[in-house]
């Protein structure tokens, strides 16, 4: 796993750095000297490279000094002279280079700034960093807004210009950027809000090579899962398993009004690998569930006048729930009394649970002044997988502003902290979805944008029951085994974009995909420890 930090944490890192004997000075040149490295891999003639006032600039002026002594042409921009630069150590680099056979352009005007841009085949946006708050003042609102008229290929240090790397919010105009090289560890603003719009490739430049004796110094805002990192439940099956021994996941779903999300789900959490799915649902929907689902068996619950759940579901649920593996409660069962019932009657058995959709909207009606207040999630012992989009989110707390994945997380720290047990994990699911525990916060693979379609999360609460049911025996972290399903459903994403197009794709098309996304992801993950294709290990 790779390691995601915030700026407070960055700043620490580098002083931590500093007292191991390399200082900021030398930091910078090691950064300058990466970006100059990920730039030559583009092959250009000519590179232009814009600065600021603060040591972002210094980064991009080492960069210059490197690539004009490889022979290539560099124009380098700065908003004042470089005995003007405020940051001491920018100041000192820009001055070196200054010296050197680079051409230097101070405060450029609009048109002189889009004639430099025609004859570059690479720009360097090393105009703001992590020191960039507040609003973009002049005059770098103007070249922000010229460079991306031009739209040449750009490569951003560090942070692309204009993204606050704290929360990852554009307030007026951003840099966009191809490629963005971070240095020492991705910023969590990143992967937040606009991040992912402006980033580009990401690329992360560790530069100091005992990065692993003090990484674990500071404190991780997130960590990356990577493939390798799920590899133990991309297994295949033992030869002596039955049906028994893969787990058994009952979901209790449905509702007259949204039968699908029900029949979505069931069939989502057998092929993900459950060896055994019933589905628990109010009596009026049960036939069209078992019509589309003959391999399933339904039990018809005891419903109310709108065919939801109704005030005699909590004991049958409940009689039925003990008998699984993993139970799944909430896709399409609508927000009703019987159904609040249900799940706070699910809550109180010893039984691994995931509640999702509606089932989270009924707890949250059911715990005014917000989920952490709630006594039946914190006497609560078996595991409990919580997979709220933002404003599910956002009701589980009371009412806080769930808007990025930088609040997601925030949010979801309230409720695993408030229970503070090991077995509580929240999913806050979003463009970068979160698996937030007591912990760890785990940043499983994002999907491409497909997966935004009605009955997706359906399929990913689904997938999530099935592998529960599968691996339960063999967790030891449980974000690790949640962030395994995430991952295999945002591979179901790109495989359903590839055959039906990007924007045609429709949540059942996810569901006959999930096999073929372990596939992907198998081999993702025995590629990157270098045993596919007789890469050996
Ligand atoms: N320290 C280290 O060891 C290492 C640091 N490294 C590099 O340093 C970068 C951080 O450098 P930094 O802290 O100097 O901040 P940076 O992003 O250059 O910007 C500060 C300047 O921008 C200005 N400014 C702010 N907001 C603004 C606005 N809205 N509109 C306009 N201007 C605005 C601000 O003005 P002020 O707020 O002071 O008025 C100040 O003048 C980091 O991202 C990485 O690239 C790497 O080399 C690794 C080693
Ligand atoms: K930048």
């Amino acid at each position: 796993m790779k390691p995601v930090l915030s700026t407070d944490e960055v700043v620490r890192l580098e002083d931590i750095i500093e007292k191991e004997g390399t200082s900021k000075a030398e930091l910078m040149e090691l950064a300058g000297e990466f970006v100059a490295q990920e730039v030559e891999r583009l092959k250009p003639r000519h590179v232009l490279i814009l600065t600021g006032f603060g040591n972002n600039g210094g980064d991009g002026w080492v960069a210059a000094d490197v690539l004009s002594q490889k022979g290539i042409s560099v124009d380098v921009v700065t908003p004042v002279e470089p005995d003007e630069i405020p940051a001491v150590l920018a100041r000192h680099v820009a001055r070196r280079t200054a010296a050197r056979d680079v051409s230097l352009y101070v405060g450029p005007s609009r048109d002189e700034l889009s004639a430099l841009l025609e004859k570059a085949d690479v720009v360097v946006d090393a105009i703001l960093g992590t020191g960039f708050h507040g609003s973009l003042r002049s005059p770098f609102s103007i070249w922000i807004r010229t460079v991306n008229d031009a739209s040449p290929v750009v490569v951003s240090v560090d942070v692309p210009s204009g993204l606050d790397a704290r929360t990852g919010h554009v307030e007026d105009d951003c840099i966009r950027a191809d490629r963005t090289v971070t240095m020492l560890a991705p910023k969590i603003g990143l992967y937040s809000g606009d991040g992912p719009e402006y980033v580009g490739e990401l690329v992360c430049g560790e530069l100091y090579e005992k990065m692993d004796e003090v990484i674990g110094d500071v404190e991780h805002a997130a960590e990356i899962v990577e493939p390798a990192d799920i590899v133990d439940y991309l297994q295949h099956l033992p030869a002596n398993v039955d049906k028994y021994s893969r787990g058994s996941v009952l979901v209790v779903a449905g509702s007259t009004q949204y039968p699908g999300a029900a029949i979505m789900a069931a069939k989502s959490a057998a092929r993900a690998g459950a060896g055994y799915v019933c589905v628990a649902a109010p009596e009026p929907c049960a036939n069209i569930i078992r019509l589309a689902l003959p391999s399933i068996p339904v039990v018809g619950i005891p419903y109310d006048s709108r065919g939801s759940f109704g005030a005699a579901a909590r004991s049958a649920v409940c009689d039925l729930a003990k008998k699984y593996s993993c139970v799944l409660c909430g896709p399409g069962m609508t927000v009703s009394a019987g159904g609040m019932d249900v799940a706070l009657g699910l809550l109180e058995l010893d039984v691994p649970l995931i509640l999702d959709a509606d089932a989270l909207n009924c707890l949250a009606k059911a715990s005014i002044g917000g989920i952490d207040q709630t006594p039946e999630m914190y006497r609560r012992e078996a595991p409990l997988i919580m997979t709220p989009h933002y404003r599910e989110l956002s009701r589980l707390v009371g009412g806080d502003e769930v808007s990025d994945l930088v609040s997601a997380i925030d949010a979801a720290q309230k409720i695993v902290w408030a229970a503070g047990s090991d077995n509580l994990v929240v999913v806050a699911k979003g463009p970068t979805t979160a698996v937030v525990g007591v912990e760890k916060v785990l940043l499983p693979m994002s999907g491409p944008a497909s997966l935004a379609t009605a009955g997706s999360g359906d399929v990913l609460a689904g997938i999530l029951a099935g592998s529960m049911a599968l691996w339960a025996d063999q967790v030891d972290i449980w974000e690790l085994l949640v962030s395994y399903a995430v991952a295999i459903h945002s591979y179901t994403g790109f495989a359903a974009a590839e055959e039906y197009g990007e924007k045609s794709v429709i949540a059942t098309d996810l569901i006959d995909l999930i096999g073929p996304a372990m596939h992907l992801a198998g081999d993702e993950a025995l590629r990157s420890l270098g045993l596919l294709d007789g890469e050996g290990a």
